[in-house]
């Protein structure tokens, strides 16, 4: 869809988006094919078509959940919407600042404490040292973890401790696209709660913010979201209404499970 300004600007858009991955394999050699190349490896490229020819928009303000099967390619549109990788073919635009909670901590350098990389967070997020000294003590209070903890190299750190940080600067770079990857599986159950409740906050409370919420969890969908897309092997296979996207979505599921069962069963 053409946006025209001041009609209808979608705040992402997404045409036509393929991405494909080249993997570099190195063949198995047979003792003779091994002989006759006299050791000089074989590689092979593997092509992997993780996107196929999506298309959608999203409006701002919209709440878009993404469901779809292990390898459906939904990590990959969020890293694409992301900017972090680029199209194969196609085009994604997205107006405003983004900031995402993806595999978090994504980018964070494991030599640096933890109150570097939220520093460091916070400047990749276009955010001013100003602003970021400013939201400093909002962010390190968010983690619940201790200012020497926070001094330590986050290498140290356990992947809870790692993803309470990643998290905390995520939602506190107040972007106008919040783009969140299986975030809320993060931390230990006091952390969730904690996590859940702000995410309700920058999702439902503010209605300006757009968000792109990647998880296996239907009923977060349902609750959070007022759009959803299903992806299923890097295809677009239906947008809508969360309710009849999951509700499609489980039924395709269930069909697969049980053939896969019938299958196992001659
Ligand atoms: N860096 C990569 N190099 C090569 N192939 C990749 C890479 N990242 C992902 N893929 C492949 O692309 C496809 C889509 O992967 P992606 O991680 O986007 O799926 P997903 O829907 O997020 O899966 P999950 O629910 O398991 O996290 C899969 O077939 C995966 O193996």
């Amino acid at each position: 869809m053409q946006a025209r300004r001041g009609v209808y600007e979608p705040a992402i858009s997404v045409e036509n988006l393929s991405v494909t991955y080249r993997v570099a394999i190195d063949r198995k050699q047979t003792l003779r094919s091994a002989a006759k190349r006299l050791g000089r490896r074989q590689r092979l490229v593997k092509e992997v078509h993780a996107l196929k020819d999506v298309s959608f928009s999203v409006s701002p303000g919209a709440v878009m959940g993404i469901v779809g099967a292990n390898g459906a390619g939904k990590s990959t549109l969020m890293r694409a919407v992301a900017g972090i990788l680029p199209p194969s073919k196609g085009r994604i635009v997205v107006n405003g600042r983004v900031s995402t909670l993806l595999a978090l901590g994504v980018g964070f350098n494991g030599a640096l404490s933890g109150r570097e990389n939220i520093l460091l967070g916070g400047l990749a997020a276009g955010l001013s040292r100003r602003q970021i000294e400013q939201r400093f003590e909002a962010i390190a209070d968010f983690t619940g973890l201790d200012i020497d903890i926070l001094e330590r190299p986050m290498r140290t750190y356990s992947s809870g401790q790692y993803s309470r940080v990643a998290f905390a600067v995520a939602v506190h770079m107040e972007p106008d696209v919040l783009i969140v990857d299986e975030a809320l599986s993060a931390g230990d159950a006091k952390f969730k709660k904690r996590a859940e409740a702000k995410m309700r906050e920058l999702v439902v409370e503010d209605s300006s913010r757009t968000v792109l919420l990647v998880t296996h969890g239907l009923a977060t969908i349902q609750k959070m979201c007022n759009e959803a897309i299903w992806l299923h092997e890097g295809r677009l296979m239906k947008h809508g209404q969360p309710g009849h996207v999951t509700r499609d979505y489980m039924k395709f599921m269930a069909v697969q499970e049980s053939e896969a069962t019938a299958l196992e069963d001659i």
